[in-house]
């Protein structure tokens, strides 16, 4: 079998005197794409840095593509990295850069290409997120919400990741922005042969996204499998989470896409 792109063993955290993760398990294979929810405060986005390498579990151990995160020399630790890309919750442009020169950063930070090769690069990385060349020139303050997690894409996509961690992607996004983001993450990641792990709060972006589903409560991975699975688990958030009128009409609508 092959080596899982993730594997998260007895991961605890804990602030303070507050645990927030008391012995997290799961794994995630080559091709997936699997949505985290949780009850807000579970601990997602701390899930999501620990996986980004940039919060230290207080105990416990990830693996990324079969290799510990945390250890090793920094060289390893930053070929490790390179090998995934991010999209943070409100996108986080640097708001001095041009589009272009967000996209563009992780490309110089590398020191391996030319200013040649960086504009090519990024003109197909716009592209691949469906916008135009002259978007480049534009300031983040001067995008849409849409185009703003576009950019922020595309700046994942940089140095072609095989894994792609999304945190919230369609959150303040109006229903046709998410829609079309959706759509266009599940696009790319079927032509790039990507591994996704998303957080969301967002039933039509989960169900329309989401091979598998972990949901994050009471400190553990309450339930992780397909999303008819998961929601047949009887317990009250489960049941809170899926069961609504609103959720159910998601994941209705899921079938029919
Ligand atoms: N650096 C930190 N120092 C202290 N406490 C923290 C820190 N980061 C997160 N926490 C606490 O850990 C808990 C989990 O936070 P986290 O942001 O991971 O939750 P979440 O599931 O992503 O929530 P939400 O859905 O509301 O974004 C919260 O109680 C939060 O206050």
């Amino acid at each position: 079998m092959s080596v899982p792109v993730i594997s998260v063993r007895d991961l605890h955290t804990r602030f303070g005197e507050v645990w927030v993760h008391q012995g997290l398990n799961f794994e995630v294979a080559a091709g997936e794409l699997v949505a985290l929810v949780g009850g807000s405060g579970s601990g997602k986005t701390t899930l999501l840095r620990q996986l980004i390498g940039l919060l230290t579990p207080t105990r416990g151990e990830i693996r990324i593509f079969g290799e510990p995160l945390f250890g090793g020399s920094v060289s390893r630790e930053r070929a490790l990295r390179r090998r995934f890309g991010v999209l943070f919750q409100h996108g986080a442009l640097f708001s001095a850069f041009s589009v272009f020169d967000n996209i563009a950063f992780p490309l110089r930070e590398l020191k391996r290409f030319d200013e040649g090769t960086i504009h090519d690069l990024v003109l197909l990385k716009l592209e691949m997120v469906e916008l135009l060349p002259r978007h480049g020139a534009l300031m983040p303050a001067e995008l849409s919400g849409g185009m703003v997690k576009r950019v922020a894409l595309a700046r994942a996509l940089a140095l072609e990741p095989e894994l792609l961690l999304l945190d919230e992607p369609t959150s303040g996004l109006d229903p046709d922005r998410s829609d079309s983001f959706v759509r266009l993450t599940r696009t790319l990641g079927r032509e790039l042969g990507l591994t996704v792990m998303l957080v969301t709060h967002d039933l039509d972006t989960l169900a329309a996204l989401a091979t598998r589903v972990a949901v994050l409560a009471e400190h553990r991975i309450l339930a992780y499998d397909s999303i008819d699975k998961v929601i047949r688990v009887d317990h009250p958030f489960i049941r809170n989470f899926f069961l609504s009128e609103r959720s159910s009409r998601a994941l209705q609508n899921a079938q029919h896409r």
